[in-house]
């Protein structure tokens, strides 16, 4: 039987109740989910039952007893390592659909060579630099516990076990989870809602004791792409977290990172300054505008202390030095389009490191980078 047929009869004896929709193999995505029929506003689309979820809960307790205090990311992570090991029918049926060990190492960055990771973004570093730790600690406390543990578990297939955790599980929470568990570890999975992809306008998911609903937020077409939303994420965290980007025009939170172009600008005294007011690095630009911060620590370019305090302190119009401002941000996007012109060609110039679709991927976050830059210089230059 086909494996999306497989899962599907499965998810109907499991009360998984999908309505309207089917998942489908997609050019470029895996499976996602498709409407099979128009969709009105407010249709609860898939609906999957508490039992249905793989949660910390009902982990074998063989696992929860040899990883005391490991994170529920790595405890979800061994159990399917060990599923893995020593398939269950049920989990046959649901690994069947799962993303290949080839699409998660092309895609995640994690998985990358050196010579890719390198070129990635300085923010999109700093968030795979924070994602590795995290590994590296779930993995410290794994391969710790192996002894323990009913059969044997490598580090690649901790990675992979890993990985697929960490991009598609939910959020979610229990009066005694919620309590117990730090933010980042109110997780779990749940076959079939995790076939859904990202978009920023996606359906609404929401859980209670019964299980998740996702719901329509607007009307859809037969043979549309449902999506969900997973988060407010910009381009670098989709790509370090889940292994894809979005067209810039298409992620309104897109957004890149200032902060290599603007800090080494300020004198000593300057950087103590900004540090002291609280608008020390953090320089962001998305589609429309440099953020807040931007725009402070740039006006300390353009006008002595005195009168930059002022601004701050309300005392002087921020509009007042509008153009002096927006004439340095201009300088420094023409220096950024360069620099992010010059990774494109460096990459273009990569061709026998890493995957074909890794070195497409990390092309395309330049290509959303260099639009955002574009777009905002476009702007400044008008004015
Ligand atoms: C929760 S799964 C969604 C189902 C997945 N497509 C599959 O085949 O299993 C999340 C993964 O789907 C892919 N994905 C999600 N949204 C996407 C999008 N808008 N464009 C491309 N890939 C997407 C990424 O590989 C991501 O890590």
């Amino acid at each position: 039987m086909d494996p999306i047929d497989h899962l599907l009869t499965w998810a109907d004896v499991k009360g998984i109740a999908l309505n309207g929709i089917r998942p489908r193999v997609l050019p470029g995505r895996g499976i996602g989910i498709l409407a099979t029929r128009d969709l009105k506003a407010n249709e609860t689309i898939l609906a999957v039952p508490s039992n249905a979820l793989r949660t910390l809960d009902n982990t074998s307790k063989s696992i929860t007893e040899a990883l005391q205090g490991a994170t529920v990311h790595a405890i979800l992570a061994t159990a399917l390592c060990l599923d893995f090991h020593d398939t269950p029918d049920d989990f046959a049926i649901w690994k069947a659909v799962f993303p290949s060990l080839q699409d998660i190492i092309t895609s995640m960055p994690l998985c990358w060579p050196q010579e890719l990771v390198a070129l990635l973004p300085p923010k999109a570093q700093t968030l795979l630099s924070k994602q590795s730790a995290k590994f590296d600690k779930d993995w410290s406390v794994v391969s710790s516990a192996a002894a323990s543990l009913p059969a044997g578990i490598t580090r690649p297939q901790f990675m992979y076990a890993w990985l697929l955790v960490n991009t598609r599980t939910f959020y979610h929470t229990t009066p005694a989870t919620k309590a117990k568990l730090p933010k980042e570890d109110h997780m779990v999975l749940q076959p079939v809602a995790d076939l859904f992809n990202h978009s920023p306008d996606g359906c609404s998911v929401a859980f209670g004791h019964k299980g998740f609903q996702i719901t329509t937020t607007h009307a859809h077409k037969a043979g549309d792409e449902m999506f969900i939303r997973y988060g407010s994420h910009s381009n670098d965290f989709l790509l370090v977290e889940y292994g894809f980007t979005i067209p810039s025009p298409e992620n309104p939170f897109d957004e890149t990172a200032l902060d290599p172009y603007l800090c080494p600008r300020f004198t000593p005294a300057q950087k103590e300054l900004l540090e002291e007011e609280g608008f020390w690095t953090g320089y962001m630009l998305d589609s429309q505008t440099a953020c807040y911060r931007t725009q402070t620590a740039l006006r300390l370019l353009c006008l002595p202390e005195w009168q930059w305090r002022a601004v701050l302190d309300g005392q002087r119009d921020e509009d007042e030095d509008g153009a002096l401002v927006d004439a340095e941000l201009l300088k420094l996007l023409r220096k950024y389009e360069k620099d992010a012109r010059a990774t494109v060609t460096e990459i273009d110039q990569l061709d026998k490191v890493g995957e074909d679709e890794s070195r497409r991927l990390l092309r395309e976050r330049w290509i959303e980078i260099r639009q955002l830059i574009d777009t905002n210089a476009a702007r400044l230059s008008q004015q």
